[in-house]
């Protein structure tokens, strides 16, 4: 029996011409949401679902009684029930790795444009009001130097972290994770409680899964422990940053500035303050789109389901789910 598969968004000729040598395979290019017809009717014969960035229901999968696997095209898997995946024998497979360096480059750019507000100075020419000479009140804060702290030190986390330590002279502090000695020896990262991150850090960044534990990590308490000079670096996902304590310190001066690359709703509505503020670099949640990165997080996904279909181990699973074959 040739299996079925659904596949959305993000895939290019090539790949799917990939997947058609192992599978039958019903493509939505420009997939609305998950209540379109043609697409529940594909899933309700499918075996595999592969996509980026689809709310997964218990509903939806009721609808996909044949489903053995799903092959997320992120690494990210915040949108994915993944405790009822394991329960009903579904593999959930994502992305990591590829994403890694190009993720990390991002987050560097929020660093660096937030801290010279290059941005918002930019702007100013395009706009024709260099009218005079670049005073006091267009200068930015340095970089180098400064110390960086990595609110998760994952893949993520420690490539920024590498950046910072060995192009900028920072010095990194992470929390949370056990110690790492092999890291503080490459880039004299320095482990810490939270407290003392959020006290010392001049850049704090973001770099934690959305869990229910990481859900509104960065709330008001945690902002007003900041430094007052400190800039906010969110590369993660937007609702682990409280959004509204988040524009009230930026407006208040409890913090100085933010760099966003994800927000709690996407794309970010436009009447947003977060819109509005020089303080604030608001990229539309481009941490892994550059043409190469792209291009590997689809393959790793094409890889992972013919891998989980064929009843082999895929590259990058992410929950313990034996593929059925
Ligand atoms: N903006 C973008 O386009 C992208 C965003 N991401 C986001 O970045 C996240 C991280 O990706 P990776 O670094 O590959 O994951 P990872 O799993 O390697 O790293 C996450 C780290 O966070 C730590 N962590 C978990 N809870 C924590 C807490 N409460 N406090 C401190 N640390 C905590 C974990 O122990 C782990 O070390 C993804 O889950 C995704 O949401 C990933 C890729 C692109
Ligand atoms: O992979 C992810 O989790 C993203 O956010 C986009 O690449």
């Amino acid at each position: 029996m040739t299996k079925r598969i659904v596949a959305f968004q993000r895939l290019k000729p090539h790949h799917l011409e990939q997947l058609r040598t192992h599978f039958h395979v019903d493509y939505f290019d420009t997939l609305e949401g998950p209540d379109d017809p043609a697409f529940r009717e594909a899933l309700s014969e499918a075996h595999g679902l592969l996509g980026a960035s689809l709310p997964i229901t218990s509903e939806l999968l009721d609808g996909a009684p044949h489903l053995e696997a799903i092959s997320s095209i992120s690494v990210g898997v915040d949108n994915y029930p993944v405790d009822e995946l394991t329960r009903r024998n579904i593999l959930l497979c994502h992305t990591p790795d590829v994403l890694t360096e190009t993720t990390a480059d991002t987050g560097f750019l929020l660093i660096m444009a937030s801290a010279r507000r290059a941005v918002e100075l930019a702007n100013m020419v395009k706009q024709g009001q260099w009218t005079s000479s670049i005073g006091e009140s267009h200068f930015g804060t340095d970089v180098h130097g400064k110390t960086l702290g990595m609110v998760g030190f994952g893949r993520i986390g420690q490539a920024i972290a590498r950046r910072g330590a060995l192009g900028f002279g920072m010095q990194v502090l992470y929390t949370h994770a056990s110690p790492k000695p092999a890291l503080e020896e490459e880039l004299g990262a320095t482990h810490c409680e939270f407290d003392t991150l959020l006290e010392q850090a001049d850049f704090v960044c973001v770099n934690v899964p959305l869990t229910a534990e990481t859900t509104g990590l960065i709330d008001a308490d945690v902002l007003k422990r900041m430094k007052s000079s400190a800039i906010l670096i969110n590369i993660a996902r937007g609702k682990v940053v409280d959004e509204e304590a988040l524009i009230e310190a930026l407006s208040n001066g409890e913090i100085h500035a933010a760099g966003l690359d994800v927000f709690a709703q996407e794309p970010l509505p436009g009447d947003s303050p977060l819109t509005r503020m020089d303080n604030v670099v608001t990229l539309p949640h481009i941490g892994s789109a550059t043409h190469e990165t792209r291009e590997a997080m689809a393959q790793r996904a094409v890889d992972n389901v013919i891998a989980a279909l064929e009843g082999q181990q895929p590259p990058s699973p992410y929950n313990d789910v034996t593929p059925r074959g």
